[in-house]
């Protein structure tokens, strides 16, 4: 599970994360929402160890980020906003390379890769090379090495952006499914995946959390049964 405490994170003089407390159970998948330069993405890359916090602390699964951070980062599955591919190689062997920096090898990066393949629906670009594939099969490759080592926790930093609405459909099932045994966090913009992928959703404007919720209760808040006006209610109209 992920556990967020008081996690504040200052650029300067701006605090753009302002003592943020949230959790995520296994089985919970968790929408991030807030508009531009709420904090999302800035709050994840302090979860996933990639940024330090100026204080609190993420636990994952139990573990520190701050005190143990390469134990809790194996914990995690992590899509970045511009997650980086090897253009040259092609899928099969990206994820080969991705499962050995994982420290898997043998028959269990063998079976690390068919599962990452076979969960993402790439079989039938797995020997092509990366630099020929649609967005989507892009997109779904960076999935699929975030779930190499079937991390308890997944972080996934706005997953289906950029993609066509058949594919942000497949995104947004693959997320429910595989959030029915792991914790997930991931932001996004679109409010329509709240009810398409998520058990439960945060807003946050400014660094701080505004709203949290199901997506029932969200809309009740709403007083119109609308997540759109909830959000525009809630959060500031300056986005940058
Ligand atoms: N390395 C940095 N140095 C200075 N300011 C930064 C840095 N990274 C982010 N910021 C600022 O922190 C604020 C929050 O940015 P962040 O990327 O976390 O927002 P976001 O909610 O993910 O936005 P978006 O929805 O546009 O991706 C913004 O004002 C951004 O300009």
């Amino acid at each position: 599970m992920i556990e967020v405490s008081n996690l504040t994170k200052h650029f300067g003089p701006k605090t753009v994360v302002r003592d943020l407390s949230f959790t995520v159970e296994p089985g919970e998948v968790l929408g991030f929402l807030g508009p531009n330069g709420a904090g999302k993405s800035t709050t994840m890359r302090m979860v996933t160890g990639f940024l330090s916090p100026n204080s609190g602390d993420a636990k994952i699964c139990g573990i520190s980020m701050v005190d143990h951070p390469k134990q809790a980062k194996g914990k995690i599955g992590y899509l970045p906003e511009s997650a980086p591919l090897y253009d040259d190689m092609t899928v099969v062997d990206f994820l080969k390379f991705c499962a050995s920096m994982r420290g898997l090898s043998g028959k269990a990066r063998r079976e690390a890769v068919d599962y990452a393949i076979e969960t993402c629906f790439l079989q039938k670009v797995a020997p092509q090379s990366i630099s020929t594939l649609s967005k989507g099969y892009r997109h779904r490759t960076c999935l699929a090495q975030s779930l190499l080592h079937d991390p308890e926790v997944l972080i996934l930093d706005e997953p289906t952006d950029g993609l066509d609405p058949n594919q942000k459909h497949e995104v947004r099932q693959l997320i429910a499914r595989l959030g029915e045994t792991k914790a997930i966090l991931f932001s996004t913009h679109i409010l329509e995946e709240v009810d398409a992928a998520c058990t439960r959703a945060v807003i946050i404007d400014q660094g701080s959390i505004v709203a949290d919720g199901t997506p029932a209760e969200l809309r009740e808040q709403s007083g119109s049964n609308s997540l759109h006006d909830l959000f525009r209610t809630v959060t500031t109209k300056e986005t940058e």
